[in-house]
């Protein structure tokens, strides 16, 4: 049996150029677009390799909280105010030059009880949405890129969410919404943001009902963020999403992918990741194809962190990178529709390297591994470099 490591030693003089080539903000500003972006969370800051790569504005021009500016994190108890955590993520945006995505002020989930459980009349309610947006939007004003002003007031066949905000104030709270949060940031692009509005259907008609709405009440909206929390396998087409874009970008607004994860049941394959690769690769030229598609953020970028597994059960691997922070196949599907190139997929060198458990295998070896995975380094010392498919091989 040959060793990875001997092999790579000796094949360092002969292997294509390992250096990396733009990557996905860099390749989708080179585009057109105004970045490719991620969400993070507070308590996954603490990972200096995790807080690297999300600061490498290379690939990522954009991060959006994941969970530090909902209503109960950032109004517990009525009309006090915590803004510690978001600040965190504010803050690090700033520093790295990264747009903020900020998210998200009226929302059905994630709200305190004193909200959803509250004694409320139509004005009291009014009061106190009013009250949480102006404070939050006047906090961060200059800061976000990008407000989602409303989350998610569609059922499934379009019709509204039996929300708090629509039991007690109905349709109307969402122009109020917007209203509120233009006059508190008017220079913050406002976005009504959604899930199951991807492709045509009763959802996206939905949501393009409440983009004319926000309008016909002389309230500013600027955009619709598509979710995009996709299966593999089951991801609208192409055509679909390019037909369905257009449906809100002629109302005259942008649209975004703003939560992209495509997720799968585990225990991932080569060919799961490989439809994975092709489905990422859909969603993003559907996005590339229309100018007003201003961004694409996916919903973290590693599967170490996504919110996927504590979610959908038995499900995972829905992030372009995965546990170890190794770039999968998903990474160059992206790339190759942002019109990007990986200079890692252009000279195959063949190799022989032990797999799995044992056994010797000749593969076409376009990387290499490092101590905790993929580094374009020479050396897999932590065991065994597997190769896994034609973009990447894996230190197991
Ligand atoms: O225990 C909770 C935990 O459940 C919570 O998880 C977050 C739930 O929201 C996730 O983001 C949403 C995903 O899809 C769309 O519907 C929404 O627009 C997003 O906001 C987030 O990623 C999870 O971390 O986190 C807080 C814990 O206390």
């Amino acid at each position: 049996m040959v060793h990875f490591s001997t092999i790579a030693l000796a094949l360092a003089s002969v292997l294509p150029q390992l250096t990396q080539g733009a990557g996905l903000h860099t390749s989708a500003v080179a585009k057109g677009k105004l970045y490719f972006g991620s969400a993070t969370d507070n308590p996954e800051l603490t990972d200096a390799p995790y807080l690297t790569q999300l600061s490498n504005t290379d690939d990522f021009g954009q991060i959006t909280p994941g969970n530090s500016q909902k209503w109960d994190a950032i109004e517990p108890s009525q009309n006090t105010f915590s803004y510690t955590n978001g600040d965190v993520v504010a803050d690090l945006a700033a520093k790295n030059g990264q747009k903020l995505r900020c998210h998200t002020l009226v929302w059905h989930s994630q709200l305190p009880s004193w909200v959803s459980s509250g004694s409320w009349t139509n004005a009291t309610l009014i009061a106190a949405m009013k009250n949480h947006i102006t404070n939050v939007v006047t906090h961060y004003k200059g800061k976000c890129y990008a407000w989602d002003v409303v989350n998610e007031a569609l059922n499934e066949d379009g019709t509204y969410r039996d929300s708090v905000f629509y039991k007690y104030i109905g349709e109307a709270y969402l122009p109020i919404a917007f209203a509120t949060a233009a006059a508190a940031d008017p220079d913050a692009k406002l976005y009504y943001n959604d899930y199951n509005i991807e492709s045509a259907g009763s959802k996206s008609s939905g949501a393009q009902r409440i983009v004319k709405l926000v309008k016909q009440y002389g309230a500013k909206i600027d955009g619709v963020g598509l979710q995009a929390h996709f299966i593999v396998g089951s991801t609208p087409s192409q055509s679909a999403q390019t037909t369905n874009l257009a449906a809100f970008t002629v109302l005259g607004v942008d649209v975004a992918y703003t939560e992209l994860d495509i997720r799968m049941t585990l225990p991932s394959t080569t060919a799961l990741l490989t439809q994975q690769s092709t489905d990422y690769k859909n969603t993003v030229a559907a996005c590339m194809a229309n100018t007003k598609c201003v961004g694409i953020t996916i919903w973290d970028y590693t599967d170490k962190y996504s919110w996927v597994p504590s979610t959908f059960s038995g499900q995972g691997d829905a992030c372009p990178w995965d546990k170890n922070l190794v770039k999968k196949p998903a990474y160059a599907g992206i790339l190759a529709a942002l019109g990007g190139t990986s200079s890692t997929t252009t000279t195959l060198v063949t190799s022989t390297t032990t797999a799995g458990s044992g056994g010797t295998t000749s593969v076409p070896l376009y990387g290499q591994c490092g101590g905790s995975g993929w580094t374009g380094g020479t050396t897999c010392a932590s065991g065994t470099c597997k190769h896994i498919n034609d973009w990447y091989s894996q230190c197991l």
